[in-house]
């Protein structure tokens, strides 16, 4: 049996898994945890990755390999190929005023003409997410530290290359090395879905001078050898986390995957890229050679995290007590900006609870709400993807947050549209195996792996009254106080 490893970096850990090339079996599998926080050292997740791997059983068996990722993280390297400082996640909103200024300069100074620019050029409008901005707040806020860039890397690119004997030290032959993917790249900020081609005038508009960027391989295109690993398994070209998702789930135009992790992400395959001038809906490239345009918001898995912490619970008993509570929750509406928001873009946002009244002052209540206003941000990311002239035939609930039981339930009546739940699994890692299962293979096309996952299928009636309600306070969140 020929055996492929798939990884997911993410935001909170790093899974492998290792499946059968030939017919996608899984084999064994291994996790790792991340430490908290929006600025991190890569070595935890160099570390992380070793662990999950021994975690797995090891690697010495496996032929190919490749590493899905949380996306846009800003990996700085020296010329040296040593790190210049902790990375800042697609998560961390410092870099906000940065996306402003960006905006502003596209734009001659008009906001609506900046976005509409950047929109054009690289299919999405900045937000603090969007390693460019980092880029910018880098040069603004770390001036001595920018001046040192010489090559910017992505969390999964950075993996791949460590994988590949580099590091440290490695110097401009090691930088000449990195290696990305498309669908990761269309996330920086200075690469086109339109030209496949990096915009290195935008990179050197943000951070102030060139640096080296990884190469781009195709779909299926082998890099470099691993060196941990006894057979020195090639390395696939990776992917960002949700195109990676998207090869494992196997969507195709008219699936949309609505992943409830840390972020919350409604993403769908297409065949054309998009430019949405509002932002709403980021044109990314997805890990076969098309698009997936994408909306993703800041606060998904962790608003259960946090109000199962609230209520003094876990997450089952979050569940039994939102699916006690009725729909709407009696007009109580939790709006999850936990974190900031990016989708609606408000970095500053704050979390509200609104329609607070006797008879809905009760756990299930805040329960219920909490599951609801989750969902709805995510009901107004479908919308957007719709808007853009996106499909939608199926939804499939993908993430650590597609577990809990109120979760699915309530989804199809919030969403408006049945919802189906495929076996638990690490979809993102599966797809980096299958990616890596493609590389080996050097055919057109990925292999038709046989041992997908089944999927449940979860019906409601619609109760448009829940995003009324949300809809009408969503607007009044307050800014976190100075
Ligand atoms: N049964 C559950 N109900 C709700 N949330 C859950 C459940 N099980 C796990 N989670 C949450 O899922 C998240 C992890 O999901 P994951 O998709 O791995 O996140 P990420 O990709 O951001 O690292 C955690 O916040 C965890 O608390
Ligand atoms: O920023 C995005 C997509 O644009 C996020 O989807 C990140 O890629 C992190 O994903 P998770 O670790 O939360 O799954």
């Amino acid at each position: 049996m020929t055996l492929v490893a798939g990884v997911d970096s993410s935001t909170q850990s790093c899974k492998v898994v290792i499946r059968d090339a030939a017919t996608g079996a899984l084999v064994r599998s291994g996790r790792a945890s991340h430490p908290d926080g929006t600025e991190v050292s890569p070595d935890h997740w160099w570390d992380a990755l070793q662990a999950a791997i021994a975690d797995a059983g090891g690697i010495d068996d496996v032929e190919a390999i490749a590493v899905g990722g949380q996306q846009h993280g800003m990996v700085a390297l020296d010329a040296d190929g040593a790190v210049i400082r902790d990375a800042l996640l697609w998560n961390d909103t410092r870099s906000a005023p940065a996306a402003t200024d960006l905006i502003a300069e596209l734009g001659d100074g008009d906001p609506v003409a900046g976005a509409q620019a950047w929109a054009d050029a690289i299919g999405s409008v900045p937000v603090a997410s969007l390693t460019v901005t980092k880029l910018r707040w880098l040069r603004d806020a770390e001036p001595e530290n920018a001046a040192r860039v010489a090559a910017v890397a992505l969390p999964h690119d950075w993996l791949s290359w460590r994988l590949a004997g580099h590091g440290p030290g490695s110097g401009a032959a090691g930088l000449a090395a990195l290696r990305t993917d498309r669908s990761d790249a269309s996330g920086t900020g200075y690469w086109s879905p339109v030209t496949d081609d990096y915009r290195t005038d935008l990179l050197e508009l943000a951070l102030g001078h060139s640096a080296v960027l990884p190469r781009v391989l195709g779909p299926h295109e082998a890099g470099e050898r691993s060196v941990i690993g006894a057979l020195h398994p090639v390395i696939g070209p990776g992917a960002g986390d949700n195109a990676a998702a998207a090869l494992g789930l196997g969507l195709v135009p008219g699936d949309v995957a609505i992943s409830l992790g840390t972020s919350g992400v409604v993403s769908a395959i297409a065949a054309a890229p998009t430019a949405d001038g509002s932002g709403m809906v980021t044109g990314f490239a997805d890990a076969t050679g098309a698009f997936l345009p994408l909306a993703c918001t800041l606060n998904a898995s962790r608003v259960l995290d946090a109000t199962a912490r609230m209520l003094g619970t876990d997450h089952p008993g979050l569940s039994a007590l939102a699916l006690s509570a009725p729909a709407g929750a009696d007009g109580l509406v939790l709006v999850p900006y936990l974190e900031g928001e990016r989708t609606p873009n408000r970095p500053d946002a704050t979390g509200a609870l609104h329609g607070l009244r006797l008879g809905n002052t009760t756990p299930a209540h805040v329960a219920r709400a909490a599951v609801e206003g989750m969902l709805c941000g995510l009901a107004d990311g479908l919308d957007a993807l719709r808007t853009q002239g996106v499909q939608v035939n199926r939804v499939l609930l993908i993430g650590g947050g597609a577990q809990s039981q109120a979760v699915r339930h309530v989804a199809p009546s919030v969403l408006g549209i049945d919802v189906s739940v495929p076996t638990p699994g690490e979809y993102v890692a599966d797809g980096a195996a299958r990616q890596a299962a493609w590389v080996l293979s050097g055919a057109e096309d990925a292999p038709a792996w046989t041992a997908a996952s089944t999927a449940e299928v979860f019906s409601a009636p619609a109760a448009p009254h829940v995003r009324r309600q949300y809809a009408a306070v969503r607007e009044l969140t307050g800014v976190r106080p100075a």
